[in-house]
C-alpha cells in the first residue's frame, strides 16, 4: 500500500516506536518564541538538564513586542518579563534568538520561511499553533506545548501520537482578485472548524500549482483553524526557488542533491487518506467572516445569516451568540457593515506579497477618515523590503499607519495595539474569537486586498468596488 507524504515524512523521522499509535520523532527544527517558552526552560534546570542541540534551535521575539519602534520598552510587566527570560534563557543554552532590532527578528512563522528553516522533508515544531504555516514547503510542521518543548530542548525528540490524513483537493484556479485567504476561509466554511481534527491535511491539485510559496504558507497556517494538526503541500519548482534565495542555503552539488531527494517527496498515487474533500477553487469568491469563529463565514456578496438558516442546532445557537457578540443583524448586507480599524498583518498575511497587495489598492487612494488602518509588518525583512519597493511611502501617502517594527500585533493584542470594547475591524488575520483583539473587540478576517479596499470605503469593500 502506498504512502502519504505525511507518512513518509514521519516515518523517517522515527527514533523509536512506542506502541501502535505512538513513536519518539527527531525534530530538525524547533523554533521559540517569549510566550508559553519560559516555564519549559525552568523546569529544564530544575531536572538539571541542558539543551542537547542549540544550533537546532532558534527564537525570536514577536507576540508582546511593540511596533511603535524597535528600541521601545515593553509596558505591560508580564509581557516584559516573557522577553527578559527569552532573552536570559536563550543566552544561558546558547540558543540563536533574534531580538526586537535584529534584521531578521519577527513573527517566528514569518522568520521560519525566510530563514530557510523549513525544508521540504524535515520536522519542525514550535510552541505555537501556527506553526502549520511551514507545511507550504512540504515540511512537517506542527505546534505543540510547554512540557514538550522541554522534552524537545532536552532530547531533540518528541513523543507524539501518529495522525490521520486527510486529502484536500482544489480543483481548478482561482479567479482574479481572490486569494489564498479566501480560498482557506472558504474551505474552512465548508468543512467546519473542527473539519480537520485529529488529521493532517495535505493540499494537492491544480490550483496549488499556480499559488506562490506565500500564498501557500496563507493556506496552510489556518489549516489549524480547521482543527488540523498540520498542514502539507508537497514541494515543487515554485518551492525551491524560494528555497534557494533564503540565507545560508545549500550551494552546487549540495543543492542538487537536495533537490533530487526533494522531488521524490509526494503522497503515493495509491496513498489511502481517511478523509477526502474537494473544493472548487474557482467557485471561491473574496470572503469575510460575519462571527466569532472562522467558519461563520460567507462571501462579500452575501448577507449576515439568520440562526434559523442553520439546520444543527449547536450551529444555530452559535450563530446566535455570535451575532449578539458582533452586533449584527440578519440579512445586512456585508457591504453595508463600516468598520473603524483595519489591520494588515500577522503570520497569516503579514509578508511582503500581502502588503504588495495592499499597496496596489492604497496607490493613489485616501483611507476613509473613519478609519484606523495599521499595516505591522511580519518580519523585520518584510519590512526593509517593503520600503525598499517603496511600500512605505504609498502607504503614508494614502494615510496608513504603517509601523517599523515587526510582531503579532494587533492579531491578539498581546502588546499595546489593541481594538476598545464595541470597536470592529476588518483584519487579515486568522482568529476571530470574542476579544481576540481585545475586549469586546469585534474581527471581521478578510484577505489584504479586501482589507486595504474596507480602508478606503469605511465599509467592508473589494479593490473592484473602489
Ligand atoms: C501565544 C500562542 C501560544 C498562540 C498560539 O499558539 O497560536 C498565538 O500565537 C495565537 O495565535 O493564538
Ligand atoms: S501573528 Fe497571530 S496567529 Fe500568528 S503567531 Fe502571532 S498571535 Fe499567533
Amino acid at each position: 500500500m502506498g504512502q502519504t507524504l505525511a507518512q513518509k515524512i514521519w516515518d523517517a523521522h522515527v527514533v523509536r516506536s512506542v506502541d501502535e499509535h505512538t513513536d519518539i520523532l527527531y525534530v530538525d527544527m524547533q523554533l521559540l518564541h517569549e510566550v508559553n517558552t519560559p516555564q519549559a526552560f525552568d523546569d529544564l534546570r530544575a531536572a538539571g538538564r541542558t539543551v542537547r542541540r542549540p544550533e537546532l534551535n532558534l527564537g525570536t521575539e514577536d507576540h508582546n513586542t511593540p511596533t511603535v519602534a524597535i528600541d521601545k520598552t515593553i509596558q505591560d510587566p508580564a509581557g516584559r518579563r516573557q522577553t527578559t527570560l527569552m532573552r536570559r534563557n536563550c543566552e544561558q543554552f546558547g540558543i540563536p534568538l533574534h531580538r526586537l532590532g535584529d534584521s531578521s527578528q519577527g513573527i517566528v512563522h514569518v522568520i521560519g520561511p525566510e530563514l530557510g528553516l523549513s525544508r521540504p522533508g524535515t520536522t519542525v515544531v514550535c510552541c505555537d499553533s501556527h506553526t502549520t504555516t511551514l507545511g507550504a514547503f512540504g515540511a512537517l510542521a506542527f505546534g505543540i506545548g510547554t512540557a514538550q518543548v522541554e522534552h524537545v530542548l532536552a532530547t531533540q525528540t518528541l513523543l507524539a501520537q501518529r495522525p490521520g490524513n486527510m486529502l484536500v483537493t482544489i480543483t481548478g484556479r482561482l479567479n482574479p482578485g481572490v486569494t489564498a485567504k479566501d480560498l482557506v476561509l472558504a474551505l474552512i466554511a465548508q468543512i467546519g472548524t473542527g473539519g480537520g481534527q485529529g488529521h493532517i491535511i495535505e493540499y494537492q491539485g491544480e490550483a496549488l500549482r499556480h499559488l506562490s510559496m506565500e500564498s501557500r504558507m496563507t493556506l496552510c497556517n489556518m489549516s489549524v483553524e480547521a482543527g488540523s494538526k498540520a498542514g502539507l503541500i508537497a514541494p515543487d519548482d515554485v518551492t525551491f526557488d524560494y528555497l534557494a534565495a533564503c540565507p545560508n542555503m545549500l550551494t552546487g552539488a549540495d543543492w542538487d542533491h537536495e533537490v533530487a531527494y526533494w522531488r521524490t517527496l509526494c503522497s503515493d498515487d495509491d496513498a489511502v487518506f481517511d478523509r477526502h474533500v474537494t473544493i472548487d477553487a474557482g467557485s471561491v469568491a473574496p470572503q469575510v467572516t460575519w462571527g466569532t469563529n472562522p467558519a461563520q463565514c460567507v462571501s462579500l456578496d452575501g448577507r449576515v445569516p439568520s440562526p434559523a438558516d442553520f439546520h444543527d442546532a449547536a450551529d444555530r445557537i452559535a450563530a446566535e451568540r455570535a451575532l449578539a457578540y458582533m452586533d449584527l443583524t440578519p440579512g445586512t448586507a456585508m457591504r453595508d457593515i463600516s468598520v473603524d480599524t483595519v489591520f494588515i498583518g500577522s503570520c497569516t498575511n503579514g509578508r511582503i506579497e500581502d502588503l504588495r497587495s495592499a499597496a496596489e489598492v492604497l496607490r493613489d487612494r485616501q483611507v476613509d477618515t473613519g478609519v484606523h488602518l495599521l499595516i505591522v509588518p511580519g518580519s523585520a525583512r518584510v519590512r526593509a523590503q517593503a520600503e525598499s519597493e517603496g511600500l512605505d511611502e504609498v502607504f503614508r501617502r494614502a494615510g496608513a499607519d504603517f509601523r517599523p517594527a515587526a510582531g503579532c500585533s494587533l492579531c491578539a493584542a498581546l502588546n499595546e495595539d489593541r481594538l476598545r470594547p464595541g470597536q470592529r475591524a476588518a483584519s487579515t488575520s486568522n482568529r476571530n474569537f470574542e476579544g481576540r483583539q481585545g475586549k469586546g473587540s469585534r474581527t471581521h478576517l478578510v484577505s489584504p486586498a479586501v482589507a486595504a479596499a474596507t480602508a478606503v470605503a469605511g465599509h467592508l469593500a473589494q479593490p473592484a468596488d473602489l
